[in-house]
């Protein structure tokens, strides 16, 4: 991979067109100081593993296979401890083995992890008691802290957001590849708050069945090393072009750009400007690309967005991010999936069911139902039925911990409860158990 090169072979090209959602950083040349650092830092991954995601979820939009997409809201740079990685990484490996077995699928596990450090927001400031900042914008660019000196986008961030990234991806790579997500350690991923919840214990008595077929295999001696490892994939927001483009590499294999700060990327529902900065970007790099697609999507636009990032019609190029709201799915999607099906595209359809059920409760902490969570995945399966279509996955916010921010689910958390942990910089995520309960819902979605 060489660095400069990325700018000749087009990995520039966004920096002529409006680009939203950009922080106003205080000092040009000190943003300027840290990308050209960030230029020189080594690539967080590798443009060959890109190309194997890209294939596994070619397979998930030819209907092989399931996508489980998940994890923070916004990764936090002072939660970059062992014990909260690896919650969050058993979590998902946990939902993995439930829809695996209970859906029998093949599921390509992708992380929102090691690198969503970025938000978009819906209004520029923040008002408390009087007081107006800007608003928080993720830990890349400014503080939580409601205080002025915080909120001060700061480009050295950027670096800790590149540092984090990097300890983050080392250690999931440790985990799922050195034992820890060996299939027959399906009960030790069952620990701590889960195991008494409803979800924890109907995982247990599914981790006694998945021992009783690896015993099984074993005896008629079978061992594969596909049961040792996990191929576990990091993905995030590409929302700040200026780190983005500073990661981007050309590939020395193939000559080819590759954004090597994470596998996947997505562009958001608020950057996905036909003509913006955050689509010319993505058109040019090679790693497997997201895009969400709200309720006011067109079927013209996703055709557009078809034409423009997937021009060669390949396979699992492009995964299309469905956030349009329990109450809309099911009338909005059909045309969408009908008209981009007719057009010959093979695009994974997955189904984020967050970001378009979130309401503020009367204590004012922003949450979703889980109920609601669950009616958009209903909704998004019963399209896809309908039409004779793959429901090619989830991509949902949720944490290891036993954070109390959204409500519902099987071990109830009631609006009464949310002060209790509601410890989100953003948005609402679904805890532990509540995590388990979908992924058992949707398995069963998934067969029937
Ligand atoms: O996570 C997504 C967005 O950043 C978020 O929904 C925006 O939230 P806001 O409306 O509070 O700005
Ligand atoms: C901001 C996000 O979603 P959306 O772009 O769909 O609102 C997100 O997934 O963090």
């Amino acid at each position: 991979m060489t660095v400069n090169a990325s700018i000749d072979a087009g990995g520039d090209t966004w920096r002529s067109l409006p680009a939203a959602q950009q922080p106003e950083w205080p000092d040009p040349e000190a943003l300027r100081d840290v990308v050209a650092d960030l230029a020189s830092y080594p690539p967080l991954v590798f443009a060959g593993e890109c190309d194997v995601l890209r294939a596994r979820l070619g397979a998930v939009a030819k209907g092989e296979a399931f996508l489980l997409q998940g994890g923070d809201c916004a990764e936090a740079f002072d939660a970059v401890g062992a014990d909260q990685i690896r919650n969050k990484l058993k979590t998902l490996l946990q939902m993995g083995a439930v829809l695996t077995y209970a859906a029998q699928v093949p599921v390509v596990k992708v992380g929102r992890i090691a690198g969503q450090y970025s938000k978009p927001r819906s209004k520029p400031t923040e008002t408390r008691d009087g007081v107006t900042l800007p608003t928080y914008r993720g830990d890349s660019v400014n503080g939580f802290e409601f205080t002025a000196e915080a909120r001060v986008p700061d480009p050295q961030r950027l670096k800790r957001m590149y540092q984090s990234s990097a300890s983050t991806l080392n250690l999931v790579r440790a985990f799922t590849t050195g034992g820890y997500a060996d299939l027959r350690q399906v009960h030790a991923w069952n620990q701590d708050f889960v195991k008494s919840s409803p979800s924890g214990q109907r995982y247990e008595a599914l981790a006694r069945e998945i021992d009783r077929a690896l015993a099984f295999m074993a005896a008629c001696g079978a061992d594969p090393a596909e049961f040792r490892t996990v191929e576990f994939y990091a993905s995030h927001e590409a929302l700040l072009l200026d780190y983005e483009s500073a990661l981007t590499r050309v590939d020395s294999r193939t000559g080819q750009l590759y954004d090597v700060s994470g596998h996947m990327v997505w562009i958001g529902e608020r950057t996905r400007q036909m003509d913006g900065a955050h689509i010319e970007f993505a058109s040019k790099i090679r790693n497997p690309l997201g895009v969400k697609l709200g309720p006011n999507t067109t079927p013209e636009e996703a055709l557009a967005y078809i034409d423009r990032l997937d021009p060669d019609r390949e396979p699992g190029r492009l995964t299309f991010v469905v956030r349009m709201g329990a109450d809309k799915v099911r009338d909005k999607l059909p045309t969408l999936v009908e008209k981009v099906t007719a057009s010959g595209a093979q695009v994974a359809w997955v189904c984020d069911p967050m970001h378009g059920n979130t309401f503020e409760a009367a204590s004012g902490h922003k949450t979703r139902r889980f109920d609601d969570v669950l009616d958009e995945v209903k909704g998004f399966f019963e399209v896809h039925h309908g039409l004779g279509t793959h429901p090619g996955g989830i991509h949902v916010e949720l944490t290891g911990e036993d954070v109390t921010e959204c409500v519902g689910g099987g071990d109830e958390i009631f609006v009464d409860d949310l002060h209790q942990r509601y410890e989100t910089a953003c948005d609402p995520r679904l805890n532990r158990s509540q995590s388990l309960d979908l992924a058992f819902l949707v398995a069963e979605m998934y067969r029937g």
